[in-house]
């Protein structure tokens, strides 16, 4: 399979290639020349795999220049049991008779669903850069959640040193303890006085800087990178498999939003042919995909008007991944899509309403609703006290909003972003009380930091970053 940019550049190489470069020289996305597609008698030889063989099958057409063999041994290796807590990997639980479900993705080691891909990033690189004698630098954006994933995944890989960006002092208290605890050769904590958005566009300026990405050996571990999107695919497959349904029947799945990796993920199954019917995109308070669902204009939200929330891992103004969409819904026209996404970066509006490609958004599935605080406190407690079940904030979002999509018969799956254990004062002030916490987490917040504060500005990151590596060698 060969992969192009979104903005309508060339080769960008196969699976290997736009693993490591994260994003493409032109500043797009990579994308697959063509999306598969399962027919309905494929689907069903599906449904009885065990995870790590569903995996192989539906990533495997997009993955033709790793060895069938050792593509099978990464992902065994990747989903075991003993790593995500579960047999299923992924365990569909229902709520009660409510019609609907919750998409357990979140019983990994960093308690979010980051994990489910972040994971086999960690073995895919490591196979890759081993089988290619290189060395790779991970530069990083993180609201909450990326980082710890990243980070954890990438512990003690020789070959792979992580940057990791984040907003300083917008994350919970227990997401900053589990990155900023970790005192390891190979791992760079960076709080960035700004925003996620902030954080992100960092991460594009230097892989803009040519020059710079070839000599330290850039690459991406978020959703910007091709093999996290098609690796959280893998998961729609298995919950719908899970539901039982007869064949070609319809489920419907609702995904806390904020860099629109998640549901894209989702988008990507259903347009391999899984009878997906709506995919519901929860916005919390920052609720620019709402927005555009609702209106039809994309109209990103500078820094200093992105809220924060008690969800704040979806602190998110500018959604990365909603240029992947955009080439789709364009028709994959890289021209196109770059126009509208050079005038996102101006902060101008890009408005599809009542232009032939509003009529392909209506068509791709999407609706979208939105939370408050209050809402998400209200739900947190609502699905505790009906449902035995405490979720987290973002899951919270999810379960509110999917509530108002539900259709009679239609199994709505919501899928659980974290654990409650995350985000614990939220948690509280909702149910009044603490949400369990693992053991290996216990006293995490007391443990010593090790991070660095710098500024909003590329130039300064880059002296950092060239500093730590030249104190390597
Ligand atoms: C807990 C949680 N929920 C939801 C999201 C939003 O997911 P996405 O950025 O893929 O839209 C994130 C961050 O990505 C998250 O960490
Ligand atoms: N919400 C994420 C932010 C980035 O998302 P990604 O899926 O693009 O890595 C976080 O919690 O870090």
């Amino acid at each position: 399979m060969k992969y192009v940019s979104t903005r309508g550049t060339g080769d960008l190489g196969r699976f290997s290639d736009v693993l490591l470069m994260g994003l493409a020289p032109d500043g797009g996305l990579a994308m697959p020349e063509r999306i598969p597609t399962f027919t309905a008698a494929e689907l069903e030889g599906l449904r009885q795999l065990k995870y790590a063989d569903l995996a192989f099958a539906v990533m495997r057409p997009f993955i033709d220049d790793i060895p069938e063999e050792d593509l099978k041994r990464l992902l065994k290796d990747t989903y075991r049991p003993d790593v995500f807590h579960s047999q299923d990997i992924t365990p569909v639980t229902p709520l009660g008779n409510s019609g609907l479900y919750l998409l357990e993705l979140s019983n990994g080691p960093s308690l979010a669903f980051k994990d489910m891909a972040m994971q086999f990033l960690g073995q895919v690189f490591e196979y890759v850069l081993e089988h290619r004698d290189e060395r790779l630098n991970i530069l990083g954006a993180t609201s909450g959640d990326t980082g710890s994933a990243a980070e954890y995944a990438m512990l003690g890989k020789p070959r792979v040193n992580v940057f990791m960006l984040s907003p300083h002092g917008r994350m919970s208290a227990f997401q900053q303890a589990q990155m900023f605890s970790l005192n390891e050769p190979n791992i760079f904590n960076i709080a960035v006085e700004g925003v996620f958005d902030d954080c992100q566009d960092l991460v594009k300026e230097v892989n803009a800087d040519a020059e710079f990405k070839a000599r330290y050996d850039i690459g991406a571990v978020n959703s910007i990178n091709w093999a996290r999107v098609l690796a959280q695919a893998v998961y729609y497959f298995k919950a719908y498999f899970a539901l039982g349904l007869p064949a070609g029947a319809e489920a419907d799945f609702c995904v806390p939003s904020g860099n629109f990796g998640n549901v894209f993920a989702g988008y990507l199954a259903r347009k391999m042919g899984l009878p997906i019917g709506q995919l519901v995109v929860a916005s919390n308070e920052n609720d620019v995909l709402y927005e555009f669902f609702s209106t039809g204009a994309y109209h990103v939200r500078p820094g200093e008007r992105v809220a924060k929330t008690s969800s704040p891992s979806m602190d998110i103004g500018k959604a990365s991944n909603f240029e992947r969409y955009l080439y789709l819904i364009a028709g994959e026209n890289g021209e196109q899509t770059g126009a509208w996404w050079r005038a996102v970066g101006r902060g101008e509006p890009v408005s599809l309403s009542g232009t032939p490609h509003w009529d392909g958004v209506k068509a791709s599935g999407f609706v979208a609703g939105r939370s408050t605080h209050a809402d998400r406190l209200q739900t947190i407690r609502q699905t505790d006290q009906q449902f035995g079940r405490l979720i987290d904030p973002h899951t919270a979002d999810g379960v509110l909003v999917a509530q108002q999509f539900q259709r009679p018969g239609v199994p709505m799956v919501c899928l659980e972003t974290a654990l409650p254990a995350k985000f614990e004062e939220t948690v509280q002030e909702a149910v009044q009380r603490q949400p369990d916490r693992p053991e290996r987490f216990r006293d995490i917040e007391k443990a010593d930091r090790h991070s660095i504060v710098l500024p909003n500005d590329v130039q300064a990151l880059k002296t950092y970053i060239r500093e730590q590596l030249e104190k390597k060698v």
